[in-house]
């Protein structure tokens, strides 16, 4: 099988890694032509993925067209901009792997709905879980779930994408995995403010077991199942990108916990921190579905720029309530 990546960020270009160990063909478009130009030269992604080696056999095009021959299509481009860049291809009736995590501004849609839209014959399929790009690159052990409707293509991809590495745990439950990974995101956002606030480990770990229970409500309110949110999609994911700086949320929570203002920590950042984009148009998914998230709430009033102690001590004086 070939394979076509869309979108040369760090993760687009450690799953095109992956595939190029398998010995697939790999094509990469990539949106920055030094991008383009430092994969197929000295094999490196140096903008998004410096110091990784990365196979020679992956080619990056800066051409959409060079795709036309990839008999399946990874989608890693942000999720904000994964419309503008499916409408540029002729995809047909092949399978696209979504992975990019957020849900787009304006018409709410998960990027699954957005990939329907654009590409009503495309099967779509949704590649989430813990998955730090480096340590995927690095070939360090990773597991995800790969969610599709259809049985038959969700065990072919599985087949294809797996890697001694990297272990796809197939799932039907397309909705559930997307939501997963795009609630976790903002997630991760808080527990970064909690984390640059200095409030303590207690406090970390009490937001990522409110947070999942938000998650849940949400993603049930949606038509996800309870399984998938607390699979490698849901709870694997949150747990990881909730307590490493590693991750872009967090470091963006983190600084905005120590009290620097949103929009200098997002400006000139040439990585992308879904939770910011997501944490809004989440909000409005939430109050539209009649569904409770405080926490995402919070996070959205400090992307707004309300003191972070202000922000906490309100989350802090909400009424009590049952746990479950
Ligand atoms: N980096 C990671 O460890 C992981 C990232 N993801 C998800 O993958 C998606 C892509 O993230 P990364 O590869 O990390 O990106 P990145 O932060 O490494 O790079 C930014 C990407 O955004 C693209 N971009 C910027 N403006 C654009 C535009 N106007 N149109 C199209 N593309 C544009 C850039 O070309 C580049 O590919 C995100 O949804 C992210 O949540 C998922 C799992 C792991
Ligand atoms: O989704 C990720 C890991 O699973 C990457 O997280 P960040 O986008 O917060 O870096």
């Amino acid at each position: 099988m070939k394979i076509g990546v869309i979108g040369g960020g760090a993760w687009g270009t450690a799953l095109a890694q992956v595939a190029a160990h398998r010995g697939e063909h790999v094509t990469l478009w990539a949106r920055e032509p030094e991008v383009v130009e430092g994969i197929n030269g000295a094999h490196e992604n140096r903008l998004f993925l410096a110091g990784v080696p990365l196979s020679p056999s992956i080619r990056a095009t800066a051409d959409f067209a060079d795709l036309a021959t990839s008999d399946a299509l990874l989608v890693v481009a942000p999720a904000q901009h994964v419309r503008g860049v499916l409408a540029q291809i002729d995809v047909g009736t092949r399978p696209l792997v979504l992975c990019a995590k957020g849900i787009e501004a304006g018409t709410r849609s998960l990027v699954g709905e957005v990939a329907r839209q654009v590409h009503p014959q495309a099967p779509v399929a949704v590649l989430s879980g813990p998955t730090f790009a480096h340590e995927v690159a690095a070939g360090l052990p990773t597991a995800v779930t790969l969610a599709v409707a259809d049985e038959a293509l969700g065990s072919a991809l599985s087949e294809r994408l797996a890697a001694p590495h990297f272990r796809p745990y197939a799932s039907r439950d397309v909705v559930g995995a997307e939501i997963g990974g795009a609630v976790k995101n903002v997630l991760a956002i808080a527990c970064g403010v909690v984390e640059g606030a200095g409030l303590g480990q207690n406090a970390r770990a009490a937001l990522i077991a409110r947070g999942f229970a938000e998650m849940t409500r949400f993603g049930l309110a949606r038509g996800a199942r309870a399984e998938t949110l607390a699979g490698l999609s849901g709870l694997g994911d949150l747990v990881l990108t909730c307590s490493s700086t590693s991750s872009r949320n967090f470091s963006l929570g983190l600084g905005l916990g120590q009290g620097r203002a949103a929009a200098e920590l997002l400006a000139d950042r040439r990585t992308v921190a879904e939770g910011a984009f997501t944490a809004p148009v989440l909000r409005e998914a939430a109050a539209e579905a009649d569904v409770d998230m405080p926490v995402t709430a919070a996070v959205c009033r400090l992307l707004e720029g309300a003191p972070v102690r202000e922000v906490i001590d309100a989350l802090l004086a909400r009424p009590l309530r049952q746990e479950v």
